[in-house]
């Protein structure tokens, strides 16, 4: 087995040996403008062949960023089509591309590679652990009145069917609006320019028929939209909603819940600290359901992850790390005050120990240290410093990813 690096020359043979792994029929590449691979950069792609060249696997990296708690913005790997044919798994392919892949991730100087996986089963061994997570939000209208206490935001709402807008207008307002929440919230990737303009991806991105509830200041500036549809039974389904404060967002959830010809807002992917049934006079009036995994964080440069993102506690811990994929280990101080921490090499006795794709899970705030420590995975040498290492770990706001890839 053999894996190289590919150039666009290689997009079809590419799409076709990773739609085979996956059991897809697709469109053609050839016309593949909108679809999710129109946006895939051929130069981060990697195919995995026998020695007679046939391909045999398929794994690329999207160049993205992702926002660190404290609005830290870094570049990252979003990996995406890792696939095997049927005919040759179980033989370690897989695994020689994600090693392969991960070794040039470090060497763009990376310090993270993300991924959203089919199977929670894979990835946990390549190193990447689960580390934000979203859930379902039904609200029957009915139940849907707001408690006094909040008024609504500034601004107005205007709604814009997506087909009457020209897509270049239409385009450039979504990814403003988008590139403004994603840079301040934990968790958010960033999504090229390429993506709107090609319309890969999921809708709002791509170009499926939408509504959007576009939500704009008092100068005028969109600062939030929903991207939704409505079906003749009456349910108004929510894609996304974007916006650059919690006001905005609340505008918005009372645009769609005062729908007309309504009976149910279903919000398809919401973080799981989402405020709207304590906003609500009917607590009850919020079903959740479908909660997952969503964003998956495999951290490459320890010390340099610890030092990038901001932190809300002073405190001081001893981290011994594991990383068996790549057969690393690293023991470190980690100093924290005023919202920055250095992190050093030591021998002294660790507080914690673990494994680098539990880091990944607790790294963004959005999985507490005491959860691993209490599932058995996160070693804590003395009981004082599980909670230490919780209120050191907690983000200002839970991470939160949205994009699709
Ligand atoms: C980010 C993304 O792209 S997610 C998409 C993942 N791809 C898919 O779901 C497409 C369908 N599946 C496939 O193409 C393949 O089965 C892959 C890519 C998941 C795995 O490829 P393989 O070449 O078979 O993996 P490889 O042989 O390196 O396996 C490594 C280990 O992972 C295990 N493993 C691999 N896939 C799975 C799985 N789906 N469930 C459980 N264990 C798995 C193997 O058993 C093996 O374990 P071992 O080391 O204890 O023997």
């Amino acid at each position: 087995m053999q894996i190289r690096p590919t150039t666009e020359q290689d997009l079809t043979v590419f799409v076709d040996t990773m739609h085979a792994a996956f059991g897809r029929f697709p469109e053609g590449p050839a016309d593949s403008e909108g679809m999710w691979w129109s946006a895939l950069e051929m130069d981060r792609a990697l195919l995995a062949t026998t020695e007679q060249g046939a391909p045999i696997g398929t794994a690329a990296a999207y160049s993205f960023e992702l926002t660190l708690p404290g609005e830290v913005v870094v570049p990252v790997a979003g990996v995406t089509t890792v696939g095997v044919l049927p005919t040759h798994r179980r033989q370690g392919v897989a695994s020689a591309m994600m090693r392969h892949q991960l070794t040039e991730v470090r060497a763009r100087g990376e310090l993270a590679a993300v991924l959203l996986c089919t199977d929670a089963r894979i990835y946990g061994r390549f190193g990447y652990g689960p580390a934000t997570y979203m859930q379902r939000m039904t609200v029957q209208r009915h139940q849907a009145a707001f408690r006094p206490a909040h008024g609504p935001a500034a601004g107005s709402i205007e709604v814009l069917p997506i087909e009457v807008l020209r897509r270049a207008e239409g385009g450039e307002v979504l990814e403003a609006v988008y590139d403004r929440y994603r840079r301040a919230q934990p968790g958010a990737l960033s999504r090229p320019h390429r993506w709107w303009a090609v319309g890969a991806g999921q809708p709002p991105v791509s170009r499926a028929p939408r509504y959007l509830a576009v939500h704009r200041d008092d100068a005028g500036v969109p600062d939030g939209y929903a991207s939704y549809t409505v079906t003749e039974s009456g349910t108004l389904t929510v894609d996304e909603t974007i916006a650059t404060d919690d006001a905005v967002a609340t505008a918005l959830a009372r645009f769609v819940l005062d729908h007309d010809l309504v009976t149910q807002v279903v919000f398809k992917q919401v973080p799981l600290d989402h405020p709207l049934r304590w906003q609500l006079e009917d607590f009850r009036g919020v079903q959740l359901g479908d909660d997952g995994d969503w964003l998956w964080v495999r951290l490459l440069d320890v010390p340099r992850a610890l030092t990038t993102r901001r932190w809300w506690a002073d405190g001081e811990l001893v981290l011994d790390v594991v990383d068996p994929f790549l057969g690393e280990h690293g023991r470190h101080l980690l100093t924290v005050r005023d919202g920055t921490a250095d992190c050093v090499p030591t021998d002294r006795a660790p507080d914690l120990s673990l494994d680098v794709r539990d880091l990944g899970s607790i790294y963004l705030g959005g999985t507490a240290p005491s959860t691993l420590v209490r599932a058995g995975h996160v070693q804590a040498h003395h009981p004082g410093v599980v909670a230490l290492a919780d209120s050191l770990f907690r983000s200002n706001r839970a991470p939160h990813c949205l994009h699709w890839f």
